[in-house]
Order: structure tokens, then C-alpha cells, then sequence
């Protein structure tokens, strides 16, 4: 499982900015809960050689009296969850004492902590620390987390900290060649329900308290002589009472399992309105390059106006990830599941799909032929060449000129090129631009389609020796 990291501190010494740079996330992913007087941000940090779960726990005002008493709960929650906790001070406020209290929590909790003293930027760096050092603490580095100042020492600080990868059942189920697949969803959507009918017997214990389901299960599957890991996972827990602690706890789970799986299979109630957490999800499954199906279950319950109704709405708010494929189920009376599992399988052949070199190229000039980006200062960026850069998701590195200019819009359009063509059905597709990487660089002849030819037979045989 994702290993996860806290940042722990006061309001405002710029934890939300710390976790923008860690998870280089542009639109953090909320997970926003109503009765929740703050919101709790949760993302992947991919920058070092080991990938963690970036949790910004909104803050502990250090002072118990003064702060929302379930808002401290959940950052307790956070704390327990974690296995390293970051904590940000605020260089230019200086030493204060809820400081103190918040340290004092951290340290009960027994875990490895980093003192992250933030704000140093335009200060006497030497000065700065000198004042924390009356935290008494081995790990205390300062940064600048607005000007990506010293994170990537707070990164080598936090790496040795992670436990040992222990993902067994993820590597387990590589080997054994068995699609890895993730049921996730809001609580109630079912998804303990369909892992039963899947199995077709009663191994987990499905109830209609929401919240049955704590911890991701994971459990293997042979149907139709294809073979499966299932993770089931706690669904995001809605329930303004007591149990809404254990919600935000449930999160971190349902994100360790998208991370663990090949595919995610997003269960949605039919019968309940999509909830932005459901698009939350479907989001962070798509950032992580996770294929999906998406499945509307209790589809057994509804009559043909509601049905009409359920598909008009996932229209207009699924249009982003139009390439998924829609499957009506009913997990209770189990139609709907062979159908899911093709899909299933088809989103994994295609995010798994080799691509050739030569082929991609090929593909990239008819697109480039039949649609130019827009000028940049008169000039028009160039394609040249594509080749595979990664499966699951598929990855196609286009090397060319000017492509820093070149539009979201067109690079959908190359997407989507891309997809009909190799018929992608159920997975995101990365394309990564490179500049100035191609055999024509800085030669100013021009070559005739002949050399052009030999050239990138040249350049895709180098590829191939080097990947
Ligand atoms: N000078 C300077 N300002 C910073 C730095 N990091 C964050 N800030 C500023 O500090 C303010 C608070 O930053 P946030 O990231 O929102 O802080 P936070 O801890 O997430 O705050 P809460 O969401 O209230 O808990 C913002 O105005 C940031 O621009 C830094 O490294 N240097
Ligand atoms: N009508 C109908 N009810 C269903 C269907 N699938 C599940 N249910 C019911 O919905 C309720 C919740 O199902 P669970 O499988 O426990 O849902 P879950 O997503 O695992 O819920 P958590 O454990 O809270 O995360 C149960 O009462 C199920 O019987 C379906 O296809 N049709």
C-alpha cells in the first residue's frame, strides 16, 4: 500500500503550498464532506524513487478550546494513518507556543517526524533554524515551500522514513498474471455486494450500516479463465455523526487501492445523484494513469424514466471521461456482471496495449497531416516522431519543435487521434512533448522522405535498445 506522509501544523504556515509543490497537483484533490468545517487535501507525491500519499491535514491550532473539536479529531485520524509526519512551522512568526502543543501531540504518537521549518525565503536561513532548535529535534530543514526551496531535502529526509514496499498481494498478483482491480465508491454503492456475487459466496459481510467495510480486502478470482485481484475498499463514509471520523479515515484507503490496481472499477448507486465525490474520485483515478470502468449499480430498482434520467445526468458530467465504459448492474441479482467484466478486461488490454514506434509515428503525421496546431509567431510547431514511453497508462513521447506552445485543445485532439486508432478503450492516455531530442537536431539539411525513412527506423531500433 501507499505509504502516507501528514503535514501537520498551525493555520497558515503553508502546508496547502507545501503540498501543492510535493503533489505537484494544480487542483488538490478535496475531499469535501459536509459538516466538515475544513477541508482535508490528499494526493500522490511521485518525485522521489518511491511514490507516497500526501495528506494536507488542514491544520491543529495547538490551542484544543479555541478549534473546531472534529476538525482535531480528523487530523488526529490523519496521524494515525501516516508514517511520517511533516511538521510546518512559520520561520517569520517564529517559535509559538502552540507549536509547543502541537509537537507534544506528534511526538505521543511515537512517529518519525521532520520539523519543516517554512518562510525562510529573505531570511538569515542559520538564524532561523537557531530558533527551533528548541525543539530538540534530529530531522529540522528549512524551506521555502512558495519558491520550491529545499523540498527536495525534505523528500530525501522523508524516503529512508517509509516503511519497507511490502505491496505482496500487488506483486503477487503481477506475477500470476491476474488483473488488479479496485472496487471503489461511496458507502452503500455496493461494492461489498458485488465482490459476493463475483465470488459467489458469502465471504464478506455485507450490511446496510454504512461503514462495513474498514480496510481494503483482497481476494482472488478466476471467472471465465481470467484470473483477478479484487480490492474492495471502505467507501467515503457521508454520515454527519459520529462515524465521520472514520470517513475521512477511509479516503486514504480507497486512494492506496486505486494506487494498488490496474483498474478501477467506480461503483455509483444509480438510484442516489452523482456526488462530487464520485467525480473527485473518478479524477484521482484518472491522475494516476488507473484505467476504469464505471458501473451503475441498483440498476435493478428503477423504472425506465429514472433510468433515462441516471443516464442523462452521467452524460453531461462524465463528458471527461467519455472513453470509460458505462456497465448497468445489479450486484444484488447479478446481471449486468459478465458485461462488467469484459469491460474490465478490455480497459486492461488497452492500458496494457504494446505500441510500435514506427506505427505511432506514422499515426502522429496522418493527425499532424489532417489538423496543425496553430501558429506560434508565425511559425507552425513540428511533429516528427512518437514512440511508446509506458503502458498502464499508455504513454506516447512525441518528439518535435516548439511543442511547448502547443494547445490543451490540440493535445486532446492527438489523444483522441490516438485512441481511434489503436482502439483505447477504458484508460487515460499520457503524450509527453519533447524538445530537441530527435536525430534532426541542429542540422539545417533537408532530408529526403528516403533518409528521413532511415532515420527513424535509426531512432526507433535506439529506442528499443535503450527502453
Ligand atoms: N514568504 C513565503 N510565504 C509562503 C511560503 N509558503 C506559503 N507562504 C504563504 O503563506 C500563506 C499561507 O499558506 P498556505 O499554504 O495556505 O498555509 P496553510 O498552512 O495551508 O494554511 P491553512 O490552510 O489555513 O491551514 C499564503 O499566503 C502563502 O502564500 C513561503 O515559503 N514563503
Ligand atoms: N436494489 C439493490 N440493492 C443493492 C444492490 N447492490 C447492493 N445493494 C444493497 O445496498 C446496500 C449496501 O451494499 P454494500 O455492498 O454493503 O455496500 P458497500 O458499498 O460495500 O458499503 P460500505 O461497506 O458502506 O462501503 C445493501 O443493503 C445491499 O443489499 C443492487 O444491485 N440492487
Amino acid at each position: 500500500m501507499l505509504p502516507v506522509v501528514a503535514l501537520v501544523g498551525r493555520p497558515n504556515v503553508g502546508k496547502s503550498t507545501l503540498f501543492n509543490v510535493l503533489t505537484r497537483s494544480r487542483d488538490a484533490l478535496v475531499a469535501d464532506m459536509p459538516g466538515v468545517t475544513r477541508d482535508r487535501h490528499y494526493g500522490a507525491c511521485h518525485l522521489g524513487e518511491r511514490p507516497f500519499l500526501v495528506v494536507d491535514t488542514g491544520g491543529l491550532s495547538g490551542v484544543e478550546e479555541t478549534m473546531d473539536v472534529l476538525t482535531a479529531r480528523q487530523v488526529r485520524l490523519a496521524i494515525d494513518e501516516a508514517q511520517v509526519l511533516v511538521f510546518v512551522v512559520d520561520a517569520r512568526d517564529g517559535l509559538l507556543p502552540q507549536d509547543h502543543a502541537i509537537l507534544a501531540e506528534l511526538r505521543r504518537s511515537g512517529k518519525p517526524i521532520i520539523a519543516a521549518i517554512n518562510k525562510t525565503d529573505g531570511l538569515d536561513e542559520q538564524a532561523a533554524l537557531a530558533e527551533f532548535a528548541a525543539f530538540g529535534m534530529a530531522s529540522t530543514l528549512p524551506i521555502s515551500a512558495a519558491h520550491g526551496r529545499g523540498t527536495d531535502e525534505l523528500l530525501r529526509a522523508v524516503l529512508p522514513l517509509l516503511p519497507p514496499d511490502e505491496d505482496v498481494a500487488g506483486e503477487v498478483a503481477t506475477e500470476d498474471g491476474s488483473i488488479r482491480v479496485a472496487i471503489v465508491g461511496r458507502p452503500n454503492a455496493g461494492k461489498s455486494t458485488l465482490i459476493n456475487r463475483l465470488l459467489g459466496e458469502e465471504r464478506l459481510i455485507v450490511s446496510d450500516v454504512a461503514g462495513t467495510t474498514r480496510d481494503p480486502i483482497r481476494v482472488a478470482l478466476e471467472r471465465d479463465g481470467k484470473r483477478y485481484t479484487l480490492i474492495d475498499t471502505a467507501g467515503i463514509r457521508r454520515k454527519a455523526r459520529v462515524e465521520e471520523a472514520v470517513e475521512k479515515f477511509s479516503v486514504i484507503k480507497t486512494l492506496q487501492s486505486i494506487a494498488a490496481a490496474q483498474v478501477v472499477v467506480m461503483m455509483i448507486d444509480a438510484r442516489e445523484n452523482l456526488a462530487d465525490q464520485d467525480l473527485t474520485l473518478i479524477g484521482y483515478a484518472i491522475d494516476e494513469g488507473r484505467a476504469l470502468v464505471i458501473a451503475l449499480n441498483k440498476w435493478d430498482g428503477l423504472d425506465a424514466y429514472q433510468r433515462e434520467e441516471c443516464l442523462r445526468a452521467l452524460d453531461r458530467r462524465l463528458v471527461f471521461v467519455d472513453w470509460a465504459r458505462r456497465v448497468h448492474i445489479s450486484a444484488l441479482h447479478g446481471s449486468g456482471l459478465r458485461e462488467l467484466m469484459r469491460a474490465v478486461v478490455r480497459a486492461h488490454a488497452s492500458a496494457t496495449k504494446e505500441l510500435a514506434s514506427s506505427d505511432l509515428t506514422r499515426t502522429l503525421e496522418k493527425a499532424y497531416e489532417s489538423y496543425q496546431p496553430p501558429l506560434v509567431n508565425g511559425h507552425a510547431p513540428k511533429l516528427r516522431f512518437a514512440h511508446p514511453g509506458g503502458t498502464n497508462p499508455p504513454t506516447i513521447v512525441i518528439h518535435g519543435t516548439r511543442t511547448k506552445h502547443i494547445a490543451p485543445a490540440y493535445q486532446r485532439y492527438l489523444e483522441n487521434f490516438f485512441r481511434k486508432r489503436y482502439k483505447l478503450e477504458g484508460t487515460p492516455i499520457r503524450i509527453a512533448f519533447r524538445e530537441g531530442e530527435n536525430p534532426y537536431a541542429g542540422r539545417k539539411k533537408v532530408l529526403t522522405k528516403e533518409q528521413q525513412h532511415k532515420a527513424r527506423r535509426r531512432l526507433s531500433e535506439l529506442i528499443k535498445r535503450t527502453r
